[in-house]
């Protein structure tokens, strides 16, 4: 059973600014498929924009033309005015529902379009991208960082738009209204452009920072309180050091929320004083123009003109602090757009290759060959925030040494391996010889590093992975099972199967009677990963989902906690049945159940050192064979040789 892949590597913070892709024109292109209502969104905003605009020039026709007039104000006018002044809002506020509604369901659709992207890519990756990245860690990028950007889909896009768009306009009557005004309004926006800049970045660091930690704080969830993970710490009473690994984690991710809420305070509450004066400063400003101390004073400011510059000047200030906002904002989620761009841009490494072809397990000898084989486990990808191990006191530097020491050698070597149709071979070998790893190149789990593996004289690389997934059936170590009833289990290898199928295959499996002991037969939940039910009846229930798909191919990982005889011998009868006439893959702890096979493979260290039958391979008393038969069935001990101490053997270890 293949254990953890070594570590996956970091980027440093410079590697991370180098590789910041356009992220702004993928995310374009995520919304292009919602063009027409997006195009609706823009219609709505600009209408808006341009009735709000029109209020200043009411405003300032009220005050010059009806209120302050010779002879008294103008009521009729005035009325026009006001009912102009009411009922342009009303209309607003209408158009702005209308855009809310339009925004949140394209903003919606197009996250929800992310997510499965992302899910189903993710269902594409190799199992070496699994064995090297925590599980955690993949469910973060899909649940966290996904919601991350949820607002720049829903809000955002629509906040820089009609920001913008009451922006230009307010702009626009400003300038109508008085241009030397308007000046002294905008003097300061290029320093504020360039602080909102730098305070955007640092935001950026901040947010990658925080969902590095998120992604953290999930796999630790998901280690500590699976069931596996909830066992070993029991059994350990590491229960404590869980809660404050987490404690810490958690701390963290607290520091850095507020530090993320905090950068910018500064910024805005200077913009803010900024706006708040301003009018004061126009006031001045209008005083040395009336008096005609600036050119352009014979222009004249009247009072209205001077009322409406300031209603606009201080309706600027929302929308231009909300751009500036969402400025950040949009910087902020770029950080988790990379990120979960970066899960879409990996490669898988296992694909079909072009013009593979169709293989059908009707039409299948099923013949397996190993030709010159030579296999090493391939090293993990490099990621941005994949979560650094602080189980080691020194970090993960531990565990990359591991992996560079492992990096030389080969797991498999030259193997050459000849399994005809129908026919049942097993391998047998110590512990970490590559027993499970041969077996996992047949269906392409991983490819060779060189060498071929073959069915019917094809190399699996020309074959494709669905077609290949429907000849090759594995019963694994550890069988799988997914929290649902035991009758979903076995179904999941055949969607649709009808409950006869189902039944056939757990009555192969010798596993009937004692679904039907519990009360609620094949509707019993089996809890999460199977928990709920017993070793042996973990695996009789993988045998009968195995058989339900009736592979043309079958692989066997025999698992190697021990059964009471009984459970033992309705293990061996329904691994017999399901290998016949089948051409069986079995790796045997056991040796009693390979007694049968028509060929026996000795591998040490990758390497195959032997094959033959069971008698042929008895005969050479100094063989790897002899020597772990009569370690089992003499003393049941490991010998004094060395070889079989410390579990080397895994034979010995099953008993
Ligand atoms: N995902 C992986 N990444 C890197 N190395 C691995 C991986 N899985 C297994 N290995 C290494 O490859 C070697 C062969 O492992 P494998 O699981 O094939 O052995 P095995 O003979 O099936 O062992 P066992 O009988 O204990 O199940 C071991 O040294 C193991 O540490």
């Amino acid at each position: 059973m293949p254990r953890g892949g070594p570590a996956v590597t970091h980027l440093s913070d410079e590697e991370i600014k180098a590789d910041n892709k356009p992220a702004l024109g993928r995310i374009v292109r995520l919304l292009a498929p919602y063009r027409s209502q997006m195009a609706a969104v823009g219609g709505v905003v600009v209408l808006s924009a341009v009735l709000s605009s029109l209020v200043p020039f009411l405003t300032r026709a009220t005050f010059d033309d009806a209120l302050f007039v010779e002879g008294g104000p103008r009521m009729d006018l005035l009325g026009w005015l006001v009912a102009g002044m009411c009922v342009l809002p009303i209309l607003s506020a209408m158009l702005g529902i209308v855009q809310n509604w339009l925004t949140s369901s394209i903003g919606n659709s197009a996250m929800a379009d992310l997510r499965s992207d992302l899910f189903a890519h993710l269902q594409k990756m190799e199992l070496a991208f699994f064995t090297t990245t925590k599980t955690g860690a993949i469910q973060s990028r899909l649940a966290n960082d996904v919601a991350g950007v949820r607002t720049v889909l829903t809000d955002t896009m629509t906040s820089i738009l009609q920001n913008s768009v009451t922006v230009i306009a307010a702009l626009i009557s400003m300038l109508v209204l008085s241009w030397q005004l308007t000046i002294l309004t905008v003097v300061l926006m290029p320093l504020f452009i360039w602080l909102q800049n730098k305070v955007g970045k640092r935001r950026q660091v901040l947010a990658r920072k925080t969902q590095e930690n998120l992604s953290e704080m999930t796999a630790i969830t998901e280690e500590s309180l699976s069931v596996s993970g909830i066992l070993l710490s029991k059994v350990f009473n590491r229960g404590e050091s869980e809660v404050d690994r987490y404690r810490r984690a958690n701390q963290l991710q607290t520091k850095l929320q507020v530090e993320q809420a905090m950068t910018g305070r500064l910024f805005f509450a200077t913009v803010q004083t900024f706006f708040a004066i301003t009018p004061a400063i126009i006031y001045l400003v209008a005083g040395f123009l009336i008096q005609g101390r600036f050119p352009g004073a014979d222009q004249g400011i009247t009072a209205g003109t001077l009322v409406a510059f300031t209603t606009v000047q201080a309706r600027l200030q929302m929308p231009l602090m909300q751009l500036m906002r969402v400025a950040l904002d949009v910087q902020t989620s770029l950080a988790l757009f990379r990120r979960i761009f970066e899960y879409l841009d990996l490669e898988p490494a296992i694909v079909d290759r072009p013009g593979a072809r169709t293989i059908s397990p009707d039409e299948l000898r099923g013949d397996v060959e190993f030709r010159g084989v030579f296999f090493r486990y391939p090293e993990a990808r490099a990621l941005t925030g994949a979560p650094r191990s602080d189980r080691f006191a020194d970090g993960s530097g531990k565990v990359e040494a591991v992996s560079t020491a492992q990096a030389d050698a080969w797991t498999l070597s030259d193997l050459d391996l000849t399994i005809p149709g129908g026919t049942m071979a097993a391998i047998v070998g110590p512990s970490g010889s590559g027993k499970t790893t041969a077996t996992y190149l047949v269906p392409r789990f991983y490819d060779v590093s060189q060498g071929q593996v073959l069915i019917d004289g094809i190399d699996v690389r020309d074959i494709t992975l669905a077609s290949l997934a429907d000849c090759v059936g594995m019963v694994t170590q550890e069988p799988y099972l997914f929290h649902g009833t035991i009758g979903e289990n076995i179904a999941y290898a055949k969607p649709g199967a009808s409950s006869e199928e189902i039944v056939q295959a757990a009555r192969d499996a010798n596993i009937h009677d004692r679904i039907m002991s519990f009360p609620e037969g094949y509707d019993t939940v089996t809890g999460e990963r199977g928990y709920r039910l017993s070793g042996g009846e973990k695996q009789r229930i993988a045998i009968a989902r195995v058989l339900l798909k009736n592979p043309r191919i079958l692989i066997l990982d025999e698992a190697t906690s021990a059964l009471d005889n009984e459970t033992e011998r309705l293990v061996q009868e329904a691994l017999e049945r399901a290998t016949h006439g089948r051409t069986t893959l079995a790796i045997a702890h056991r040796l009693s159940t390979i007694h049968n096979a028509d060929v026996i493979f000795g591998l040490v260290d990758g390497r195959l050192v032997e094959h033959g039958t069971h008698a042929e391979l008895l005969a050479d008393e100094n063989g790897l064979y002899a020597r772990l038969y009569r370690e089992q069935f003499s003393t049941r001990t490991p010998q004094a040789t060395g070889e079989g101490r410390d579990g080397d053997l895994r034979a010995d270890v099953s008993f």
